[in-house]
């Protein structure tokens, strides 16, 4: 057993049964002055240095003056990809819009020719290094999304690659299948037949593999209506794939509440926020995402996301990790992001980048949080006054151990 003791500050402690929601998410639970107990890669007990009793400890880490908290769970990326787009980002720069280079041929469609023309030893690879470096960074769950082949060789070539990272590393890892990113060029003129693809072929070949957890839709003007969104989740939840989609990133167009009625565990981005859009979420289970790296690089508004858990809803907050709108993985920045300019409270963005987290992507009884039994996936922070200054110090490294199943890597 590994006895961490004298923990200025021990986060996201107790029992979640489901996701922090309004007031709850300042409320964060934590134990000043506290030890936590591992044994067999699990959490055995945490608790204040008082009540601590004598235990068969192997190991002794002293943490005085430090904190210890779950490790970060970025519910939203696209980490599988084949090369950055740094040209498009000087495009930006110049003045295009997003929306114009996608119309040039650049965006999505750019990254799908060059993800085509990668072999997948290649591809994992580059994937694998981006993970090693992510972890490196407090990450300790990450959800991973296809999107980038839009052909059923190159989407499958892109979940097989998840399911190599999901074998060779000791994080929980889901898939999910966003055939629905884009309309390749081939179906420009005969959408119709590019969705009956998607329906008809891959999302029951890719489940029956058993190479998805989730299905999701880029549900937007120019991308992919409503109705088509929701052709896409009936299919994929009759072969098991629970919907977590992209919505309201440019356009508020409905996508939410039908999100909603289709019971998606997340629908993520929300730039564009109505008030319609609010009461849908609160009629329903599905956890909103914030994105704020994204609105950070693309320069587009900040998702409401006070406005959301004022209203009584949970917030998770994500990377967005992809080589087009967010190209970084960094957590820490985003938690950092998140106090600045979503304007939330340390102990809120702490709580959307954990256990919410893990609940927007349904790994919630194994990982997010400071409960026993539950994985022993934690970071030990460099001495700091309080979790505040782990938004506040932004951008400088203040970790000092990073523990993946009870073993410091
Ligand atoms: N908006 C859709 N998909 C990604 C961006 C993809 C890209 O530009 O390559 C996103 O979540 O921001
Ligand atoms: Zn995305």
């Amino acid at each position: 057993m590994k006895l961490i003791t004298n923990i200025h500050q021990l986060l996201v402690t107790g029992e979640f049964l489901k996701p922090l929601a309004g007031k709850e998410m300042h409320e964060l639970p934590y134990i000043e002055n506290a030890f936590l107990a591992i044994e067999d890669g699990l959490i055995y007990e945490f608790g204040k240095m008082e009540d601590l009793h004598p235990l068969a400890v192997a190991e002794v880490i002293d943490a005085t003056g430090q904190i210890v908290l779950p490790l970060w769970c970025d519910s939203h990326t696209h980490l599988v990809y084949a090369a950055d787009r740094e040209d498009e980002f000087v495009d930006r720069i110049k003045g295009l819009t997003y929306q114009e280079i996608a119309q040039k041929g650049g965006g999505i469609l750019n990254s799908a020719k060059r993800l085509r023309e990668m072999d997948i030893d290649t591809l994992y690879e580059d994937a694998a290094k981006r993970l090693e470096s992510l972890i490196a960074m407090g990450t300790g769950a990450i959800e991973i999304k296809s999107g980038y082949g839009l052909t059923v060789s190159s989407e499958r070539k892109m979940l097989e690659v998840i399911a190599r990272l999901k074998e060779n590393f000791d994080i929980p890892i889901k898939a999910t299948l966003l055939a629905a990113h884009a309309i390749p060029e081939l179906y420009k003129d005969r959408r119709e037949d590019y969705i009956k693809l998607i329906v008809e072929e891959m999302i029951p070949a890719f489940a029956k593999a058993n190479l998805c957890d989730f299905i999701d839709v880029f549900c937007e003007s120019g991308y992919f209506t409503v109705a088509e969104m929701e052709t896409i989740l009936t299919e994929g939840k009759k072969h098991g794939l629970q919907p977590k989609v992209h919505v309201n990133q440019f356009n508020s167009i409905g996508g939410i509440a039908k999100a909603v009625e289709h019971k998606a565990v997340s629908v993520d981005h929300l730039e564009e926020l109505t008030e319609a859009d609010i009461i849908a979420l609160q009629n329903g289970t599905t956890i909103p995402v914030a994105l704020p790296g994204c609105s950070f690089f693309l320069g587009i508004p900040y998702t409401l996301a006070r406005k959301l858990i004022d209203a009584g809803l949970p917030l998770a907050i994500a990377t967005d990790y992809n080589p087009g709108s967010s190209p970084s993985g960094n957590m820490n920045f985003i938690v950092s992001q998140a106090c600045v300019n979503l304007r939330l409270t340390p102990q809120e963005a702490i709580a959307a980048a954990t256990i919410n987290g893990a609940f927007a992507m349904g790994i919630a009884t194994e990982t997010g949080s400071i409960t026993k039994q539950k994985k022993a996936n934690i970071m030990i922070t460099q001495p700091l006054n309080s979790f505040n200054a782990i938004p506040y110090r932004f951008g400088n490294p203040q970790i000092d151990k990073i523990m993946i199943n009870g073993e410091f890597i």
